[in-house]
């Protein structure tokens, strides 16, 4: 069940971004963004492949310049080295030692946190990989190597969790499981910025932010995207509100004409 955030006693947003644009390599790929993630909320980053959530997170976490427009992460500008040990990211491609073994991964991630080796066993266990302590990463499967991955994210207790397709490769129950832990850390007044391809994992979300072609179609909730797309089935809700909107392209050249009015005017 989601839940929407009250706002008499909202404590200011984890993200607030205004007018972001990022370019890579000479080429805009967020268009002047503007959007906030509520704080001990679990928002749901959505959108077809390329559309810029991988590009949004790592300027979240501060490890994209940005072009123009303003990121604020827990009250600081994003990149700022204060926020360092406040934000937890999980990239796509697991960030893992895979010579050494699963608890000797999580223990040194641990030991950067200044966290205890009982707190690295907790992280193993919350992953679902009670059990695998003792193997080498190297000899794990591909859901099992990111968990691994995970656990070290999580082991910190950051604030902020900024989690890239968390639950890419695993099985549905696994998949539970995992959610099941965000709402937990949620509720504990950590903050989840989650990203997923997976529409019935919005379902999950307290929050949506989606995505399409570095454009946001909307900040809404998950009843609010079955309301806007027409469809209780979120995937179909999507669709539905993909097919309403504007393509990027067609935002732009509605964007361009607009300007040049106003220079013609
Ligand atoms: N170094 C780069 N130079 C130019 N364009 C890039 C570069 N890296 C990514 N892009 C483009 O930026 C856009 C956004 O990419 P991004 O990886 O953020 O999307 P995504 O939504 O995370 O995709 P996926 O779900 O497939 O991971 C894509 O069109 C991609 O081709």
């Amino acid at each position: 069940m989601s839940r929407t955030p009250s706002h008499a006693s909202a404590p200011p947003p984890a993200v607030e971004a205004e007018s972001l644009l990022v370019r890579l390599r000479h080429t805009e790929v967020l268009h002047g963004l503007t959007f906030s993630v509520p704080s001990g909320r679990v928002t749901g980053l959505l959108g077809p492949s390329g559309s810029g959530k991988s590009t949004l997170m790592r300027a979240i976490v501060g490890v994209q310049r940005i072009a123009s427009g303003t990121l604020t992460v827990l009250d600081s500008k994003a990149g700022a080295a204060a926020l360092r040990p406040l934000i937890g990211y999980m990239t796509q491609d697991a960030a893992v030692y895979s010579d050494i073994t699963v608890l000797d991964n999580v223990r040194y991630f641990a030991s950067l946190h200044g966290r205890s080796r009982a707190e690295a066993r907790e992280a193993v266990t919350a992953v679902g990989l009670s059990g695998f302590e003792k193997r080498k990463a190297a000899n794990l499967s591909g859901g099992q190597f990111s968990r691994v991955s995970l656990a070290c994210t999580l082991v910190g207790h950051p604030k902020l969790l900024v989690l890239d397709e968390p639950t890419v490769g695993l099985d549905p129950v696994l998949r539970v499981d995992l959610w099941e832990r965000f709402r937990a850390l949620a509720d504990a007044g950590t903050t989840l910025l989650v990203s997923s391809h997976v529409m019935e994992e919005a379902s999950r979300c307290d929050s949506l932010l989606l995505l399409r072609d570095g454009h946001l179609l909307g900040q809404l909730t998950p009843d609010e995207l079955r309301e806007r797309g027409r469809s209780q089935d979120l995937e179909q809700a999507f669709l539905g509100i993909i097919q309403t909107s504007a393509s990027g392209k067609e935002i732009a050249q509605a964007k361009e004409r607009a300007s040049a009015k106003e220079g013609a005017a």
